[in-house]
Parts: structure tokens; sequence; C-alpha cells
């Protein structure tokens, strides 16, 4: 039995948790432990319809003044409370007030995928209509909506970008809502600054809505302020808006008791598995979300509470349930399905379910207080995945899971001296601050902007990364020689393709040297997921990997994959589940590649190239595909050291070959490789590896290689 950690209780006072939670000058909100909503709690116990539900929501009560602020100036900041209505009240409330009668759209953006599927299918639910009609949402590689028809619309931040590119002035739309602004993804800075531009074009029908439970306001009124639209918006005819204002929902529907341990825990992963085991031992029905930073965190969690439920009676009725982006849709959605009575549902997620989601039966939320974050290094190149600590931007959005559909508790792994101290920061570093920027820049030169010192950021980005992303679209062959303008015939195609700048590369390439587009749709589809389809039952290990042998080659893993991909492709539609069951092979991971990759093909189609050169194969000639990787990752080129360590041709830290890596029980190891990713755990691994002749570096990037021996 797992021995029951200390945590401090809860305060009981108003006052002290409203001195426990950062000051309102960080952009939080105070009264966020306050029990006064324990009268709407009871009134909500009572509420037996949908439209009752959504009357006690508190956004409910701010209605007319969301609704006459949206009138009346073109930014509204809007701060409410987790779970007070923002993402699924505020378009609704638009629609009903008439801002799509004129056939345009209201646009909700999201950070994450999940966020905008789930939205729009708790949305459409509300409102009583088939999702894909009168609501949709859309995403990369996913879409359900009916341009004709659908009026309130979710989607991500990249994809309204993306829309920008067909539509300028994203003219489709009345309102626009950037919901989870505090989350600063490269993709919500950039779209910030994109409608502050538009907003000049578009100065009285357009409106633009951000929203947040924890962002620093005045920032985001004092940068659209600066837009001065109020100054260019005065006739006779037309009403004169306001600048940006800001408002805020104040109140919950629920409470949620939030505790801190009492002293600090040494290994997240055992505290997480813990504090499930003892909610599920000693605390009343519902369900449990606990957030950990990484999948191969989840794998572990997973593995350990199923085998501590294993050895203590009457523990079979916990339902385990991973969560992640790498996951399908299909998958991610069963987190959403109701639980069987008596079961309760523990969802070990990443901080993909920590903005927007609801999961309806969450009670209780179990916070590591630790984040896997991508970090870009200019000087090498290498993307590297850092744990670290959580913002307190992050633990209020991780604590706002709970408390949604009835009242919650929280259990933080940390203690409170820890949280209010220096190691907690109040937001997370923006990504524009810590990742690469080239599709961000290659995105920006499609859309006309050539003057990237210039450009009207929301928050500039450091020199070093924008240069770096320059160079790196230049050597892809992107830009025009000596100017930072889009070459017609690869870099205008480049910035179609809704991928990484350097994946991208690799399927234009494949298109228009190397003639193997079969298997590089194959590749970039299962590089884009970014998920490995193999999988290892539970004590089936050595029959796994004896079967993962028909798929291997000494190639590495990319073409390992291809071969999982191609051969999964070519089985009969129906029978293909029991293929990947006899093959140890994860079908929906194999499901969805092979749909991003069809849907890839379409981009191709689009863009003039034919159906059959989309289907011209490289047979068995592997260089051809090897080469044609080698055209877009070259800057990920490594050669071996006596150490059994890689090291990038330009210099840098060491790098191994990841332990899940086809490459990685050999002892002949090839002399040269080339990564889709690095990630730092125990030490700097790469991942999706494959084999390279490192004569192919100067050959297919002379600008990057000089000589490359
Ligand atoms: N899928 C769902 N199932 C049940 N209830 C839901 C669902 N989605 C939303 N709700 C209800 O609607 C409320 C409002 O959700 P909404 O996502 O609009 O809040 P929010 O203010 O945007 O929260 P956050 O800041 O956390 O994104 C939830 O607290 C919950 O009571």
């Amino acid at each position: 039995m797992t021995a029951k950690r200390s945590y401090q209780e809860p305060a009981t006072t108003v006052s002290r948790r409203e001195n426990d939670f950062p000051s309102n000058d960080d952009g939080f909100i105070r009264s966020y432990y306050n029990r006064s909503s324990s009268v709407a709690n009871d009134t909500a116990n009572k509420a037996s319809t949908i439209e009752e539900q959504r009357r006690q929501l508190p956004a409910f009560s701010h209605k007319k003044q969301l609704l006459y602020a949206i009138e009346k100036h073109s930014v509204v900041i809007v701060v409410g409370e987790p779970g007070s209505g923002k993402s699924t009240q505020l378009p609704q409330y638009l629609y009903e007030a008439g801002w799509s009668a004129n056939g345009k759209t209201i646009g909700c953006t999201q950070p994450r995928r999940i966020a905008a599927a789930m939205l729009a299918q708790r949305v459409s639910e509300e409102m009583g209509v088939e999702l894909g009609t009168t609501v949709g949402y859309s995403v990369r590689f996913s879409d359900a909506f009916n341009p004709e028809t659908t009026r309130i619309k979710y989607l991500t931040d990249g994809t309204l970008i993306r829309e920008c590119l067909a539509d300028p002035l994203l003219s489709a739309y009345s309102v626009i809502m950037v919901d989870e602004a505090q989350d600063r993804s490269i993709a919500t800075d950039m779209l910030l600054a994109l409608l502050k531009k538009i907003l000049r074009k578009r100065k009285n029908d357009l409106r633009v809505v951000i929203s947040s439970a924890s962002l620093d306001a005045e920032r985001f009124r004092a940068y659209f302020d600066s837009n001065d639209v109020a100054a260019t918006t005065t006739t006779a005819e037309t009403p004169t808006l306001g600048s940006a204002t800001i408002l805020s929902i104040s109140g919950r529907l629920f409470p949620v008791d939030v505790h801190y341990l009492t002293t600090p825990c040494e290994n997240y992963l055992t505290a997480s598995v813990e504090a499930v085991m003892n909610i599920h031992m000693h605390e009343p029905a519902g369900d449990i979300l606990v957030f950990l930073p990484g999948k191969d965190d989840i794998a572990q969690a997973l593995a350990d509470t199923h085998e501590l439920a294993q050895n203590n009676d009457g523990l079979g009725s916990m339902m385990l349930v991973p969560l992640s982006a790498g996951l399908s849709q299909e998958e991610q959605r069963q987190v959403f399905d109701p639980m069987p009575a008596g079961k309760r549902k523990v969802v070990f997620s990443t901080n993909v379910a920590e903005t927007s989601v609801t999961i309806d039966g969450i009670v209780y939320v179990v916070d590591c207080g630790f984040v896997k974050q991508r970090v870009f290094d200019s000087v090498t190149g290498i993307d590297k995945l850092v744990t670290q600590p959580i913002s307190r931007s992050s633990a209020v959005q991780r604590a706002g899971r709970a408390g949604r559909t009835q009242p919650g508790k929280v259990y933080r792994l940390y203690t409170y001296e820890a949280f209010k101290s220096g190691l907690f920061s109040p937001h997370d570093v923006p990504e524009v601050c810590r990742l690469s920027l080239a599709p961000m820049v290659l995105t920006l030169m499609a859309l006309g902007v050539n003057n990237l010192v210039r450009f009207d950021y929301f928050q500039p980005p450091p020199p070093e990364l924008l240069s770096h992303a320059l160079e790196q679209l230049a050597s892809l062959g992107a830009l025009e020689p000596q100017r930072a303008v889009l070459t017609p015939d690869f870099g205008i195609y480049l910035a179609e393709l809704p991928l990484d700048p350097k994946l991208g590369a690799c399927l234009l390439n494949a298109a228009q040297k190397f003639h193997c587009l079969r298997e590089a749709l194959a590749a970039v589809g299962m590089l884009a997921i970014g998920s490995d389809p193999f999988v290892v039952p539970n004590g089936q290990r050595a029959e796994a990997e004896l079967d993962k042998r028909d798929f291997m080659v000494q190639e590495g893993d990319v073409l390992t994959f291809v071969n999982a991909l191609v051969a999964y492709q070519e089985t009969p539609a129906k029978l293909r589940s029991q293929w990947c069951r006899l093959h140890f092979l994860s079908s929906r991971t194999l499901e969805q590649a092979d749909r991003v990759s069809r849907q890839l093909e379409g981009y191709l189609i689009r863009m003039g190239y034919s159906r059959e050169r989309c289907r011209q194969s490289c047979g068995q000639d592997f260089s051809r595909l090897q080469k044609c990787l080698t055209s877009g990752l070259f800057a990920n080129a490594a050669k071996l050291e006596v150490d059994g360590s890689y090291r990038l041709f330009r210099g840098g830290p060491a790098l191994w070959v990841h332990p899940s890596s086809v490459l990685f029980p050999e002892t002949a190891k090839p002399k040269f490789v080339m990564f889709a990713e690095a990630m730092e755990t125990t030490k700097l691994y790469m991942r999706g590896i494959t084999a390279i002749d490192s004569t192919w570096l100067a050959e297919v990037a002379p600008h990057y290689y000089s000589e490359a021996k």
C-alpha cells in the first residue's frame, strides 16, 4: 500500500485564500478560491437542462456587458476564471446577437487542436445542431465545417493564419476570438500581430476578442491601443469605435480546494502515482486528471499505477487513460467517454488538457508541477525538449480543469513556499523567444511581410532567432539569393504546406528532384505525427521485437517506419486492424499517418503535381529516399565519435541514439546519421534517425556544407 503524503489543509477563510493567490498585478484573478460560489453550486446541482446550465455560468450575467463592449470597441480583452464560460458561451452570445446574420463567421481560435475539436463538439450539442453544420472546427489535418452553413468555427491559431494566405483580410469573419491568449504560442503572437494589421483595413466590420483566465490584460490593451483604430473611424454613418477595452468575468460555478505538499517530493512520478492511489482509496467518487510532463512519464505512470492497483485488493475499479498530443483524434476522444457505473477514470495527460478542455466527471486534479517544453538552440540548430517547472499561469489553468461540472480538489505536488518562490515564474517564456522561427518567417513572407525587422510583433523575437530562421530558409532554397523574398518555384509552395519547412522541403524535393514521392509522403506523414508505430504489449516484448525485424532496415528508423506504413497501405482496408495486431503495430498511428500523407498528397496535387508523380516510388533504391530526406534535414546531420555518441558537423553537444531507435542495439553504428528531432532527458537523444552518406551533404546543401567528410 502506498504511504499517504502529507498535504497542507486548505485554509478555511476567504482572506487567507485570497492571499494565497498571486496578485492582480500578475494578471491573475484573486477570487479563485472564493467559496462564495457555493450558492451558485447548490443551484447548479439542480440544473437539469443544458439551457439551465448555460444560464448558471458566470459569463451569462455579463452577457449584456460583453455584447455592449464588443459593439463599441474594436478589441475587447476578456479575463474570466477557468470554467466561467468564455470559450463555449461568448461565441454563442455573438451568434444570438446577430454577428453572423450577414453570412459571416464567428471564429474562435485555440492554441491546441484537441481543444478546438472538443469545444466545437460541446457547442454544437448546446445549440442542438449537428457538428459540422452551424458549428464546426478546423485544425491541421482534420476538420468538420461547411463554408456555406458554419457560423461558429473553432480553429487553431495556426489554421486561421493559413486561412490568411488565401483571404488576407479574413473577410469571412465578423468576429475573431483569440482564446487562451496567455499560451503565447508563436501562432497566437503572430495572429495578434496580423489582426492588428487587418483591423486598420477593416475599421468597422471586424471585432477582435482576446480571452484568457490568466493574462496580462494591460499589456494586450496597450498593444492594440497603439493601433489607433478609434481615431480612424469617425464618420457620420459609422459609430465611433473605442480602442481596446478590458472586461472581467468574476466568479466560478463550483469551488475548488487547492492542497499543497508540506514537504517537497523527490520524484514527481512516484508522487503522482501515490496521489492517485490515495485519492482512489480515501476520496469519494469522481474522476482524476493527472498532469505529467511528457509521453514517457505517462507510460511509466500508467504501468506503475496498474501494478500498484493489481497488488491491492478491490482497486480494479480504476480505468487508466493516457492523453497527449501524439495520440490520434480517436484515441484522444476516448478520454471524454463516460465511465461505466462504479468505475473511476484516471486520465494521465501532458499539458494538452491544460486549457479550454472540460472532461466531464473530473473532480480531482493532480498537478506534478512540471512541463516538457521545446527550446531551440540557435547556435547548434537543435530543438531540445526540456523538463522544467510550470509557470503560475499554467498552475491556474491546470487547477481550472477541476470544478467545472461539480466541486473539485487540486493536489499540487509542490509546496506552497515553492509555488510563491521564484521557481514558478508568473508566465511561460513565449514561444517566439524559445523556438525556431523558420515556420513563422516563411508564413509572414508568404503574406507579403518582407521587412521582418520592422514588423509590429506582439513581442519582438530575439535577433539571433530571426537570423537563424532566414539562414535556414535560404539554405533550403526558399529565399532568393541575397534577398528576403520567397523563390517562386519553391519558397511559395513551401509556405503552402502545413509542415515544418524542413519536412516540406523533403516533399517538394521528392517531387522535383528525387522522384520518390510515394515513400517521401509516407516518411513525412510518419514524422509529422511524431509517433512510433511499433507497440510492445505487456509480456510480449520478445515476440514484438522479433516481428519488428520484418520491417527493420539498417538505414534507420524513418525507413523502417516507411516500410511499416507502405505495407499497411497495401493491406486491404478491412484487414488492416487484424494485420496490425498480428505485427505488433498501432493501427491508430498508421491510420493517422496514412490520413496525413493522403492530405499532403492533396496539397501537392493542388500545386499541380500529377497523381502519377505522387505515386512515383524509389523501389529498392533506398538511397534516393535517404538523399531526399537529407535535402530537408541536412542541418541535423551528425558524425560518429569514438565514445559511440554523435556530433553535428558544425559541432555542439554529444548526441545519442535513443533506446527506441532501430539503430540502438547494434554495435556497428553508421558513421553518419541524420535525425528528425533531438530530445534531452537523461542524455541528449536523437529520434527518427536515418543513416546517410556524408558526400550527399555537399551535394544537397552545398551552401551549408562546402565540404563534409
Ligand atoms: N464537454 C463538456 N461537458 C460538460 N460540461 C461542459 C463541457 N464543456 C463545457 N462545459 C461546462 O461549461 C463550462 C464553461 O466552459 P468553457 O470552456 O466555456 O469555460 P472557459 O471560461 O472558457 O474556461 P477555460 O478558461 O478553462 O478555458 C464548464 O465549466 C462546464 O461547466
